[in-house]
């Protein structure tokens, strides 16, 4: 691998940079107000609080409709201000820099005072010391986003750490792929507010943390981010992208113990849903469409074979239903979106009714049909859901996941029973309970569940699969979420709530009926974790969350004020960024 660049464009990026940019058809910029130059093209100043508004214009002059960082990707911003938080700290309060190579690239530093350095706003950067589209640049990667994106500057650590202590800021170029304290070749794609995004082209100097990545795609396609880490890095990686989530979210929210992440059973061959895709372009002979998933930073459909992140009767069903497609290409006229899912089905008649049948004794097929059905089997409990409604798409860390939910339920209700005297836990509310899975994996501990959630196909399966299971204590309610607390006539001291919301999080008219009710025990199961925090923030700053003995000054304290009892990542899809975590309210009174 050669370390040398083809084109460097480091005399470019001495020149008039800025007003390269504003010649740019992509995308220019103006500086509110203009007065500061920079020291060099590479350097900004870091301006603290008092920042200077920044608007992004499009190339035809017309304003960018909502934030500044429309088209930013606001984990590169977050980590851009972290990477200087770092450095600054370094410099700063002799922190201690890390020895050990790191994936995520934290010094274990000062933990205060780096959250004090972030309550700082944004530092805005002046759209300066970038480079040209198309232009290869060797780089060095401080942080990595919680996507799974390297961000990296032109100046080696030390160099970057001689730059923030001059207080300057150095331009971010992203680098997909790439792990901290790696130096990589890349190709700038597109200048967005504050960074360039880049595609990765080499690695000239690899970390040791670096494995090979067990699949041919990797790189190319945009569905993993981290194969090439080992599970257990990916783990601490993930750990970390739960605690800098909190951290931005609320400085205070750093002194929350964030667990290990819970592994997945199967780092390979676990996911059970898979939507491979294909566009038809005028002029592609149909044998030869490309199926399969978008590539990395591209519009285009990356060509796949087989996908060995999921299970074994999907990567069958994968094949299958590519094979149809081909066979169908003349009947297309654009494109279409495929669909395979895992089910679980009776040995002897794969068309049989599952009911009857006890969950060990059904084998794994697959549903290529959008309407089709899928039944999926967690522990002894069975869920039958149409194939294009939502459903966890890791079976194989279901029952720990669940069994997580239950038994943190089953250990309060106890615990609060015999610490206080006020009884145990009676009633479980589920909100944004799809068809049920939480809901009656955790029934056998109370009187009765009341499950509410939006989609009505969901719904009526939730009903269902209650008593398919022979659960009689469940009922689950078409509506929005916030509507469940004009049903909900049980007493809170006795009543636990589980929270799952979609990616987006909850809202604060759910969040603010939630406080008023005031359930004993508040689980918050999320998929987004950024969303999982805001929505905590939310609560603290409502009054209604105490982190070690801290509260928001609010005019008037809600009754119910919470303490957060744990804090559980679980790895529901390794080889990705994402990660699921679960936080558990427990009321201090
Ligand atoms: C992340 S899924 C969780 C589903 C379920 N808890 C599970 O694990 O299978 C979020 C669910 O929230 C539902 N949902 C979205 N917005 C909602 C709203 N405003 N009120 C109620 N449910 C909603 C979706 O239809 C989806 O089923």
């Amino acid at each position: 691998m050669s370390g040398e660049p083809t084109s460097d464009c480091r005399s470019d990026l001495a020149l008039d940079l800025a007003s390269k940019r504003m010649a740019s058809p992509g995308l220019s910029a103006s500086v509110e107000p203009s007065g500061e130059e920079p020291v060099s093209a590479l350097e900004q100043p870091l301006s603290g609080p008092e920042q200077k508004r920044i608007k992004l214009t499009r190339g035809n002059g017309r304003k960018q409709r909502g934030s500044r960082k429309a088209n930013a990707d606001e984990t590169v911003l977050d980590s851009i201000e972290l990477m200087l938080c770092t450095a600054w700290l370094e410099a700063h309060a002799n922190a201690k820099a890390a020895t050990a190579p790191t994936v995520f690239g934290w010094p274990e530093a000062d933990r205060q005072a780096e959250a004090d350095f972030c309550r700082a706003p944004p530092v805005p950067a002046k759209l300066a010391g970038g480079a040209e589209a198309d232009c290869e640049l060797d780089v060095y990667v401080h942080e990595i986003t919680e996507r799974g994106v390297g961000v990296a500057t032109r100046e080696t650590a030390d160099e970057l750490r001689a730059l923030v202590t001059r207080g300057m800021r150095p331009w971010v170029f992203t680098a997909p792929f790439t792990l901290c304290g790696e130096r990589v070749r890349v190709r700038t794609v597109r200048h967005e507010w504050g960074y360039t995004q880049c595609d990765t082209l080499l690695v000239s100097e690899p970390s040791p943390l670096r494995v090979d990545a067990p699949c041919q795609y990797f790189g190319k396609c945009s569905g993993c981010q981290l194969q090439h880490v080992s599970y257990d890095d990916q783990l601490k990686f993930k750990r970390q992208v739960v605690e800098r989530a909190l951290k931005h979210a609320n400085p205070l929210f750093a002194k929350l113990a964030v667990a290990p992440v819970s592994r997945s059973p199967l780092a390979l061959g676990y996911r059970t849903k898979l939507t491979p895709h294909f566009d038809i372009h005028k002029g592609t002979p149909a044998d030869q469409v490309a199926i399969g998933f978008a590539m990395a930073g591209q519009r285009r459909v990356l060509d796949i074979e087989d996908c060995i992140i999921a299970t074994d009767a999907v990567r069958q069903g994968a094949k299958q239903a590519c094979k149809d497609a081909k066979a169908r290409m003349s009947s297309y006229k654009r494109g279409a979106t495929l669909l395979v899912r895992e089910t679980n089905v009776p040995k002897d008649d794969p068309h049989g009714d599952v009911a009857s049948i006890p969950a060990a004794e059904l084998v794994k097929d697959y549903v290529l049909d959008f309407k089709g059905w899928v039944t999926d089997v967690v522990g002894e409990l069975k869920f039958r859901y149409p194939a294009s409604s939502f459903f966890q798409n890791n079976a194989s860390i279901l029952p720990a996941f669940t069994g997580y939910v239950r038994d943190e339920l089953a250990k309060w209700s106890q615990r609060l029973a015999s610490e206080d005297g006020a009884g145990e836990l009676r009633h479980l509310i589920d909100a944004y309970c799809g068809s049920g899975l939480f809901g009656i994996a955790c029934h056998a501990s109370f009187a009765n569940v009341l499950g509410i959630e939006i989609s009505n196909e969901s719904i009526s399966c939730a009903n269902d699969n209650a008593k398919m299971n022979g659960i009689n204590n469940c009922d689950f309610l078409l509506g929005d979420a916030s509507k469940i607390f004009d049903k909900v006539d049980t007493s809170p001291r006795h009543t636990a709530v589980i929270i799952d919301p979609p990616r987006k999080g909850s809202n604060p008219d759910f969040l603010d009926q939630l406080i008023a009710y005031g359930p004993r025990v508040i689980v918050y199961i999320a998929c987004g974790v950024p969303a999982q925090a805001r929505d905590l923030n939310h609560m603290f700053s409502r009054g209604a969350i105490s982190i070690d003995g801290v509260e928001a000054a609010v005019e008037t304290r809600p009754s119910s004020v919470y303490e957060v009892a744990s804090i559980q990542p679980f790895d529901l899809f390794p080889q990705t960024y994402h990660v699921e975590n679960i936080v558990v309210l427990v009321r201090k009174d």
